[in-house]
């Protein structure tokens, strides 16, 4: 049995459609990242999986337990941690007795150390708190309680570089251990270092759920090269060439500077170059923002025709001849 379990998911809020037959499964101990722009819908699809939301059409289950049956939702909640994404507290309470509130509804079983680790200033009143110190407060509820699955709505905002490193950690240990982790994020780099699994949302419409591996895959390598010469663009005119610039004035010893992501096959292009005199040539993944991007700028995709669309994403803006 999943953790999270949807099925059809719909939540119409009044004309606007912000969840649109939503249907996916989150397994149990993976770290599933729910992507998508401001707007998409990923905090409506979990206010409706905590039961804060009532679906206008569809199902899910969480923990087993369906979210529609009021005793089922209390069941599951019991195992589970939820960080909204603005996690609210009493103003006039200090850290201190926030958690004592929450401790005493849901227990405490590792305050110890998430409080070490997150550090909160408990002395103070939550009226007095940064962005920063609520999020580091709401993760200590979180997970206080050592929960079987957590939600956590765009976890990492408002914590400095250092403290998302510290979260990232904790949460790849306590996915071994066996924790499902469920988290949306807009943050692309944050879902390549921390997620098994990718559901990408638009427009309250699930684009594609898979590995982030295969992701990464599809995304291709962003290739400079370094040339002599200039390059006629015929030489270019390969698949999988995406986004391809050229700059004439580049370095010190002259040249031409070409970068674009390649989604090809490395050989066809090391042979199409081989006749130009290379001064220097990288290859590395390329950023995942550019994959998002070639999801969301692409052709209106039909939802129905998912191997269809896949064809259509990657192979979307091959060219660039243009520009060189
Ligand atoms: N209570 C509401 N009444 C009317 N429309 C709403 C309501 N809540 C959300 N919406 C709309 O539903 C759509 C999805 O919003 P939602 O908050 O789920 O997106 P999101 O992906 O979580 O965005 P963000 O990253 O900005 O939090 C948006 O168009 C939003 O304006």
């Amino acid at each position: 049995m999943a953790a999270i379990e949807l099925e059809g998911l719909t939540k119409e809020y009044g004309e606007v459609l912000a969840n649109d037959d939503v249907t996916f499964d989150v397994e149990r101990g993976e770290i599933f990242g729910y992507l998508g722009p401001n707007g998409a819908g990923k905090t409506t699809t979990i206010r409706t999986l905590l039961g804060l939301l009532s679906p206008t059409a569809g199902t899910a289950r969480v923990l087993g337990q369906a979210i529609t049956d009021e005793g089922q939702l209390l069941e599951a909640k019991r195992r589970l941690g939820y960080l909204p994404d603005n996690p609210a507290f009493d103003e006039t309470a200090t850290g201190r007795e926030a958690l004592e509130l929450h401790a005493s509804i849901k227990g405490d079983a590792r305050s110890e150390e998430l409080l070490e680790l997150f550090d909160p200033p408990l002395d103070r009143e939550v009226r007095e708190y940064s962005r920063g110190n609520v999020q580091k407060l709401g993760l200590v509820a979180t997970f206080m309680h050592d929960p079987d699955l957590v939600i956590l709505d765009e976890p990492t905002s408002g914590l400095d570089p250092l403290l998302q490193q510290r979260f990232n950690e904790f949460v790849r240990a306590e996915r071994d251990r066996g924790l499902t982790v469920f988290f949306s994020s807009h943050i692309l780099s944050e879902v390549r270092k921390l997620c098994d699994r990718v559901g990408i949302i638009r427009d309250g419409r699930l684009v594609t759920v898979e590995p982030v591996e295969s992701l990464l895959d599809r995304s291709g390598k962003f290739v400079r090269i370094h040339a002599a010469e200039s390059i006629p663009k015929q030489a270019f005119e390969i698949d999988g060439i995406h986004g391809l610039e050229a700059d004439a004035s580049a370095g010190p010893n002259g040249g031409t500077e070409y970068v674009f992501t390649f989604t090809g096959d490395v050989n066809d292009l090391l042979e199409r170059l081989r006749q130009y005199r290379l001064l220097d040539l990288s290859l590395e993944e390329a950023p995942l923002e550019e994959v998002f991007m070639r999801f969301y700028d692409g052709e209106e995709m039909d939802n129905d025709a998912d191997s269809d669309r896949e064809t259509r994403v990657v192979a979307g803006g091959t060219g660039g001849d243009d520009d060189v």
